[in-house]
């Protein structure tokens, strides 16, 4: 469980050309999904480059509440022993995920039309983030939800013994709760369907038909289609996890920022629901290269090579690419503030509501470190400053967000000095080897102990 240690304030020094292999660790939405539908399916699933970070292995622990039981191998390699659809014993005790918004949601979808209750919460940020967008929804299969007021965790879901199936446009765009729909109509008797306006990551849809079930996907006018037949049996899968897209976002964006730098990302997810960061990138003028495309379990997997380009030019950065790159956008304000020109990010209400409020957090932390960064309800703006151009020297809050704090150790690595956040600690929620990869590949990263 993250977010309840001692803060680690750390500081990241201008520093040289950043070279080398960055070998990332695996994707983070695959890793959930992977343990949540292996606990689901009956026998024994497989997996290898299994992301161990703090998110990841509080799912580990809840499925093992559930009943699933999952063991850690060592080296990123996991089996999980599944209970079948519909087969989660009640838990006795609270489920805490931590930091963790898709362990949460999808787990909650996963257990909604099951005859128990569960108990969840989490740390402080996912305490504050909204669940109705979840419960909502599972609410027309029968399922009932109790929290704090606003839809707040911590809340008691009481699953829906005789559930019926559903059919539910989504009102955001959000992969999380598409998933958790589809997963408590794994357990619904007919069909459910789930409709999406704007295409979000679709690892669930993937993986749900790598696991057996019947489930096909319509491109409409309506938007995409999602049509689920439940009570399937789940086939145990041998899973290996590609590495993330949304970590290699750090090494990358530094390599750009970095002068003389050329790193390599080996074996990067590229699901085109994820890449849009690196679209962007390259309209921006980055000097990126997907070397070795090829097709890895199902997902476009490719090496990525980012090498120093000063000559970034600021962008408006379309919202019909928003979803496809939703994380991304705290790091690529940290690239826009060292292009020239302004880039403009529209279509982003849902990062207000992420670990942190992301636009908030990153205007105030690059405001601190010379940026003007201007602001609405669904959009923000970026003022590059060119290449090398950014002050630094300023202390920046992390919000208890591993997004923030790492792009703005990225921000040090480019600017004239270093910039500081007051905790690092949320880093190993997702990317738990940032530090010593980064230091490896050329960065100056040094914890201030209090
Ligand atoms: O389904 C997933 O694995 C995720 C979906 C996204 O959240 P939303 O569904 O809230 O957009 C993303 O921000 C998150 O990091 C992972
Ligand atoms: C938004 C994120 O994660 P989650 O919603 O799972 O907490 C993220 O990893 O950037």
């Amino acid at each position: 469980m993250s977010g309840h240690g001692t803060p680690i304030p750390m500081t990241s020094h201008p520093c040289g050309p950043l070279t080398g292999t960055a070998e990332v660790p695996g994707d983070k939405s695959i890793s959930h999904r992977s343990l949540i539908l292996g606990a689901m399916a009956v026998g024994e699933t497989r997996i290898s480059g299994l992301l161990e970070g703090e998110d990841v292995l509080d799912t580990a622990k809840a499925m093992r509440a559930f009943g699933a039981e999952v063991t850690d191998h060592g080296g990123g390699e996991w089996t999980v022993h599944g209970v079948g659809v519909g087969g989660f014993a009640e838990p006795d005790q609270v489920i805490d995920c931590g930091n963790s918004g898709t362990g949460v949601r999808l787990i909650m979808g996963a257990m909604a039309t099951c005859p128990i209750s569960a108990t969840f919460t989490g740390d402080a940020s996912l305490n504050k983030r909204p669940m109705a967008r979840v419960t909502d929804p599972l609410a027309l299969f029968g399922t009932q939800a109790v929290g704090r007021s606003g839809g707040r965790l911590p809340m008691t879901i009481v699953g829906a013994a005789d559930s019926t199936p559903v059919r539910y446009e989504v009102p955001v765009p959000s992969a999380q709760v598409k998933s958790a729909v589809l997963l408590a109509g794994l357990n619904a008797p007919g069909k459910t369907v789930v409709i999406e306006k704007e295409a979000t990551r679709d690892h669930s849809e993937r993986m749900l038909a790598g696991f057996g079930a019947e489930i096909t996907v319509e491109d409409t006018d309506e938007g995409r289609v999602i049509t689920l037949t439940g009570r399937p049996e789940l086939k145990p899968q041998v899973i290996a996890v590609p590495r993330d897209p949304s970590s290699a976002a750090f090494p990358v964006c530094a390599a750009l920022l970095t002068p003389g730098s050329d790193v390599l990302v080996p074996g990067i997810g590229l699901n085109p629901t994820r890449a849009g960061l690196f679209t962007t990138l390259r309209k921006m003028g980055a000097d990126l290269t997907y070397e070795n495309e090829r097709e890895e379990g199902g997902e476009p997997v490719a090496d990525l090579r980012a090498k120093y380009s000063p000559n970034m030019k600021g962008i408006d950065v379309p919202p019909e690419r928003a979803a496809s790159m939703i994380d991304e956008y705290p790091v690529l304000s940290v690239v826009a503030a060292n292009a020239t020109g302004v880039t403009m990010m529209g279509g982003v209400k849902e990062l207000r509501v992420k670990e942190s409020d992301r636009i908030d957090a990153m205007a105030r932390g690059l405001r601190a470190n010379g940026v003007t960064v201007e602001e609405g309800d669904e959009w923000w703006s970026v003022e590059g400053l060119g290449i090398g151009n950014v002050p630094g020297g300023g202390t920046c809050e992390s919000f208890l967000d591993h997004r923030i704090a790492m792009s703005f150790m990225i921000l040090g690595m480019g600017a004239k000095k270093g910039v500081t956040v007051d905790d690092a600690g949320p880093i190993a929620t997702s990317f738990p080897i940032f530090e010593p990869l980064m230091a490896t590949l050329g960065a100056k990263l040094q914890r201030n102990n209090r």
